[in-house]
């Protein structure tokens, strides 16, 4: 292997109690909220596809217009102990919530900058309200920092001369000073969400992302710290350029997931972050502008994740006056009657279960109860469900809610099992019992 001064600082799954708690969570609430959020996609008239987060960048609009926004931030509609409510209704364990955002404005009063909250009408310190309303709703806080900082004068997407240099040394104070006056104000928080790491200046500087979950560690030793921040000393991403991965979890799957057969992903600890729409995250005006996932759709994402040993955050893009819109708040509604049906056995705790993938749904091992589950999301018209064992392994029983199902089995294919008699309408489970 390359020596490495920037690589991965350890090899396999950490099994401390803060990183065993973040994986026992498993489902996430993401939430994308900033100066974004007012213009929701759309500018002097003209709506952009693109994601709305993204919208300062396709309409080409100039700092100084764009900056002005923080004049109008004032959501007086914002009711953190509500979000941390809903966020518990839906069987959220954890939010992740953009502090700042490529835009470089703070959702908190920072000392090292004017363009947070404080220089708004809002003026609280409206990051205090949401990670106490969150605390005291169970749910554990992370924070999202972007790195790429439109505002801030001193960044550079490349190093091309001493000046640039200098400059980008002077940004990666800023953001160390920021990231850890984020953890001495909310000590509460429990890891960070980088993002906008893909830039040259950040690829040639492995040692700033290094000493960034470093300097994080020493403050909270088992801050949990994802793999997008990371560069190695040779500008690999992710995983250093031994193959190793950085950071605590794997963060790459922005809106997709592993294979149904990726066994390699369930050796590392991984976070899939999705949206609602195709490509929103923060608030757009219109989502009729493309396809809108289905709470089924949803569910089938993040059970396929659990069942491949990941966590998953699903996005929620509040609008400028701190409401969310119906479609989000209907999607937690369905959301969170599913979970407080299934989400005890196949979702919290949930990991690989290691059997054969079959085409009626997904394998979840509860590491809790040792229980292992089948979870259905197509019916098949056989009204059979196959399920294929390791050698040695015979099928025992199979629970489905109170009965059990009848199974046969057959020398060469494996075991079949009838469907119950009345089928739920909704993915549904059943306990494999196997000696
Ligand atoms: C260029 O492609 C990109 C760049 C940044 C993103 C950002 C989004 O704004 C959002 O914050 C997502 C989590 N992040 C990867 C997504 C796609």
């Amino acid at each position: 292997s390359i020596t490495l001064k920037y690589g991965a600082q350890y090899i396999g799954k950490r099994q401390d109690a803060e990183m065993k708690k973040f994986r026992a969570n498993r489902l996430g609430q993401f939430i994308h909220w900033g100066l974004y959020s007012i213009p929701g996609g759309e500018w002097n008239g003209t709506t952009y596809l693109g994601a709305a987060e993204w919208l300062a960048n396709f309409a080409k609009i100039p700092n100084a217009t764009w900056d002005s926004l923080q004049y109008q931030f004032n959501p007086n509609k914002f009711n953190a102990v509500q979000w941390a409510k809903m966020a518990k209704a839906s069987g959220f364990k954890y939010v992740t919530i953009t502090t700042k955002h490529h835009e470089g404005f703070c959702l908190w009063p920072s000392e090292f900058t004017e363009f947070d909250i404080e220089n708004t009408p809002y003026k609280k310190d409206l990051l205090k309200e949401f990670v106490d309303a969150y605390t005291e709703a169970g749910i554990d806080v992370y924070f999202y920092y972007s790195i790429l900082d439109w505002h801030h004068k001193d960044w550079r997407y490349d190093i091309k001369n001493q000046a640039d240099s200098l400059a980008f040394s002077k940004y990666f104070e800023f953001a160390k000073n920021q990231l850890l006056e984020l953890q001495q104000k909310y000590p509460e928080v429990k890891g960070f969400w980088f993002d906008g790491t893909w830039d040259a200046s950040w690829k040639k500087n492995g040692k700033y992302s290094y000493d960034i979950q470093k300097a994080l560690k020493e403050v909270n030793p088992n801050v949990i710290v994802n793999s997008r921040l990371r560069a190695d000393d040779f500008g690999s991403r992710h995983f250093d350029s031994n193959g190793n991965l950085m950071g605590d979890y794997q963060s790459g799957y922005e809106r997709y997931l592993p294979a149904k057969n990726d066994t390699l992903i369930t050796k590392i600890d991984w976070e899939a972050c999705m949206t609602i729409p195709v490509n929103q995250w923060g608030y757009h005006k219109d989502w009729s502008l493309s396809h809108v996932k289905s709470a089924n759709e949803i569910l089938e994402l993040i059970v396929k994740t659990v069942s491949l040993g990941g966590n998953f955050l699903l996005n929620y893009g509040p609008k400028g006056d701190g409401t969310f819109r119906n479609e989000e708040l209907e999607i937690s509604n369905s959301i969170g009657n599913w979970m407080s049906k299934y989400a005890d056995k196949v979702i919290y705790y949930g990991d690989y279960a290691n059997l054969k993938p079959q085409d009626w749904g997904y394998y979840v091992k509860n590491t809790n109860s040792g229980k292992f589950y089948g979870v259905v999301f197509n019916l098949p018209l056989s009204k059979l469900l196959k399920i294929e064992l390791p050698n040695g392994k015979k099928l025992k029983v199979v629970n489905f809610e109170t009965e059990k199902l009848e199974y046969h089995h057959h020398d060469k294919m494996g075991y079949f099992i009838s469907l119950p008699e009345n089928t739920p309408n909704e993915p549904f489970i059943f306990e494999i019992l196997m000696e």
